[in-house]
């Protein structure tokens, strides 16, 4: 990448920012199901910490739009880190004010600390400039190494720039490196699938995807809008009903362009929102009006489209894997991706739990922290925590 790194400064005896994206799954209990995340950005902060540097690192969990949830504290990630660095994590409980100031002017060479959810502030997400400057004030130098959020722009991996220069660390590095190259000119057939619960974050990039891929799978949440477009009854699922137009223009758009469409053959069916919850296996003509969809079936014609692929690049669960009785479209899926022979990608926070979940993960080519980054640095459009980094 034609991209300052890290390998690029010196950054003996420097308080270095990072922003990671420590974004993990978590259960009812905030114990952390997946640590992917952290672990993937264990290169970058080790290398910092046997080059005397003084690290605060910066994350979000979740979307707590400005209020400080308790459920969306970092805390889980401070004990994590710590087990995994095999050293004490400092915490700041805020991740600006005299919190955040006082815990970095006190930290050491060698020392890490992890200051609180950058979300608890509205103004990271609006790319607040005086946020952004508060950050930049906690360290000598700035490191981007959150791949996960460089499709958004938001105070610390964009607005941050403007007052300190910004380095990529390994993980970005790495996923740039790989991503583009599999992706710029995909070996064919090339099949994308989307899924998962982030709608109308991702239903956009499908319109470019209709323009690279030869087929695309539409499972998950996301499915519920397209068979809704097309007419069928999808009772009380997750659903964005301002998004219909937009899937009956994919639809016919993927139409004109001949690529394929493979919507559930298939949908299970739930009375609610639980583990526990009665549940059936139905066709996607026959959803029950006060039932929802919380898994998908493919046809067998999908599933070989799929082992036949040359390139597949996959985010979003095809169903609520979480609860078991709901993970088995999601185990279908992945075991087709599995067995194909290209090059497979699979990203996104619950899409490696789930994928780790199905014990197939070593079958996949390349396992990438981002999900709707990855989408969108497929479509090739600029990324604004990447356009942040200082060019070398
Ligand atoms: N039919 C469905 N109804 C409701 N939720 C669903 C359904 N299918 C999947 N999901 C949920 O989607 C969530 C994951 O979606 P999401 O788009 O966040 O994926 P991701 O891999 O974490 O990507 P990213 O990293 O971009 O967030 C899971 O928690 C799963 O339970
Ligand atoms: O989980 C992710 O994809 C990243 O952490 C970005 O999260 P966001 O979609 O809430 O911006």
């Amino acid at each position: 990448m034609n991209k300052k790194s890290i390998r690029d400064i010196d950054v003996n005896g420097k308080k270095v920012f990072i922003r990671v994206d420590f974004n993990v799954p978590m259960d009812e209990n905030q114990n952390i199901t997946n640590d992917k995340r952290i672990r993937a950005t264990l290169p970058t902060l080790n290398y910092l910490l046997e080059n005397n540097a003084a690290i605060i690192l910066a994350c979000h969990v979740g979307r707590p739009k400005g209020q400080r949830v308790p459920e969306l504290s970092v805390k889980p990630i401070v004990a994590r880190l710590s087990e995994l660095l095999g050293k004490e994590v400092k915490y700041a409980e805020d991740c600006v004010g005299e919190a955040a100031s006082k815990a970095a002017a006190d930290l050491k060479p060698g020392e890490v600390l992890l200051l609180e959810n950058l979300r608890y502030h509205n103004e990271e997400t609006k790319n607040d400039p005086e946020f952004a400057k508060q950050l930049a004030s906690l360290a000598d130098v700035a490191v981007d190494d959150a791949f996960g959020v460089s499709h958004r722009a938001h105070a610390s991996n964009a607005g941050i720039a403007q007052y300190v220069e910004v380095v990529g660390g390994f993980l970005i590095e790495k996923e740039i490196q790989f991503i583009g190259k599999a992706l710029s000119n995909p070996e064919r057939p090339f099949v994308a699938i989307i899924g998962g619960a982030k709608v109308s974050d991702k239903i956009g990039v499908i319109s470019n995807l209709l323009e690279k891929a030869d087929a695309v799978v539409i499972g998950g949440g996301m499915a519920n809008t397209f068979l809704a477009a097309q007419g069928k009854g999808i009772g009380s699922s997750l659903f964005e009903e301002e998004k219909l137009p937009l899937a009956k223009e994919l639809l016919a758009k993927a139409e004109e362009k001949g690529v394929k469409v493979f919507l559930p053959a298939e949908v299970v069916v739930a009375d609610k929102f639980a583990a526990d919850a009665n549940h059936k296996t139905v066709s996607v003509d026959e959803v029950p009006a006060d039932w929802m969809i919380l898994d998908n079936k493919f046809s067998k014609e999908c599933q070989e489209a799929l082992e036949n692929a040359k390139t597949i690049v996959w985010n979003g669960p095809m169903g609520v894997f979480e609860f078991d009785a709901f993970a088995h479209g999601t185990e279908d899926i992945a075991h087709a991706v599995a067995e194909s022979t290209g090059i497979s990608i699979v990203g996104g926070g619950d899409s490696i739990a789930a994928l780790k979940k199905t014990g197939l993960s070593d079958k996949i080519t390349h396992i990438s922290t981002g999900g709707g980054a990855t989408l969108e640095f497929l479509e090739g459009k600029p990324m604004p925590g990447i356009a942040a980094i200082a060019d070398k």
